[in-house]
This record gives structure tokens, C-alpha cells and sequence, in this order.
């Protein structure tokens, strides 16, 4: 099965994290994400992330880690393979280019939005490290 590399950004800020909404005129419209895209030829995860970044939020973003890739497939045919990335924001301010809405959620209310399956898994093992990869990476 063909497979689609996607890079996306867990982005930590304060106890939360950011989430974006997929608009109409996306697929998948109205699920929500994490920021994020394909990875171009040549190009390296990392690299595909920060361009991404900086596309659709206008933003600069460091990495600082990264949970465990998803492989999910939505219609059988195309499989993507997604690799999460934690973040934290450095500069510019955050001006959304694709996506309809964004929010951040903390530990309590991040399973309420309605995500995308293929970051269901993601969602589940950010919860299940929540303290402490905010004890290790983001100083309070
Ligand atoms: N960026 C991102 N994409 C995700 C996530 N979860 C998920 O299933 N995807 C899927 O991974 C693909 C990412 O592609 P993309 O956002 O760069 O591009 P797209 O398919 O919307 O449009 P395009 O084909 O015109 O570039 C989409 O099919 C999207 O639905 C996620 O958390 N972040």
C-alpha cells in the first residue's frame, strides 16, 4: 500500500497544547489536528515540520522530542504515516493560514475536540505522559 510520510507538532505551552481544526475546504473538514504535513522529496521530517509550522500558523517552532509514529489508513488505499513531534513555540505571532480555529487544550478537556482517527492514538499517549514530558520540557 502506498504510504504518505506526515509530520505534526505537538505544540506545549503552560500545561496545554495546540490544536487545530481542519476547514471546509480541507479533507477531513471540521476534524481536528496537529499542525503539520507531508514530507516533501529530500526533504527531512524535522525540516518538513518547521516549514509546515511556519506556513500554516506563521510561527517558529523548536522540537524538542517525539511520541511514536501512527500508520493509519482512511480509505484503504493511501496509508499514512505520521510522526508526532513535541514542541515549544520561539517566535512570531500565531496568524492561522489553512485551518478554521485553533485552541489550547489542557489534560482535561484535549479528548472533547473531535479529532481525526489517526491522531486518536497520539491523543492517548500525550494523556498518558502528560506530567511528565511537561516536567521535562517545559519549564513552568
Ligand atoms: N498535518 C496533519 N495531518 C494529519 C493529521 N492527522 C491526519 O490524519 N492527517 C492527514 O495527513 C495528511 C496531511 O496532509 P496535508 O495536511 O499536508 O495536506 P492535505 O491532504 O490536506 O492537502 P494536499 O494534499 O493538498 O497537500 C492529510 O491527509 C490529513 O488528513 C494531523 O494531526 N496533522
Amino acid at each position: 500500500m502506498k504510504e504518505i510520510l506526515v509530520t505534526c507538532a505537538l505544540i506545549l505551552k503552560e500545561g496545554k497544547v495546540l490544536c487545530t481544526q481542519r476547514s471546509e475546504y480541507m479533507r477531513l473538514p471540521g476534524k481536528w489536528e496537529f499542525p503539520g504535513g507531508k514530507v516533501e522529496p529530500g526533504e527531512s521530517p524535522e525540516a518538513c515540520l518547521r516549514r509546515e509550522i511556519a506556513e500554516e500558523l506563521d510561527i517558529v517552532i523548536k522540537i524538542l522530542g517525539s511520541l511514536n509514529p501512527i500508520q493509519h489508513s482512511y480509505d484503504g488505499k493511501v496509508r499514512i504515516r505520521l510522526l508526532p513531534y513535541l514542541c515549544e513555540w520561539q517566535s512570531g505571532v500565531l496568524n492561522l493560514q489553512e485551518h478554521q480555529r485553533y485552541c489550547w487544550r489542557g489534560e482535561n478537556d484535549l479528548k472533547e475536540l473531535d479529532w481525526a482517527e489517526a491522531d486518536l492514538p497520539i491523543v492517548e499517549e500525550l494523556l498518558e505522559k502528560w506530567n511528565p514530558i511537561f516536567q521535562k520540557y517545559i519549564k513552568l
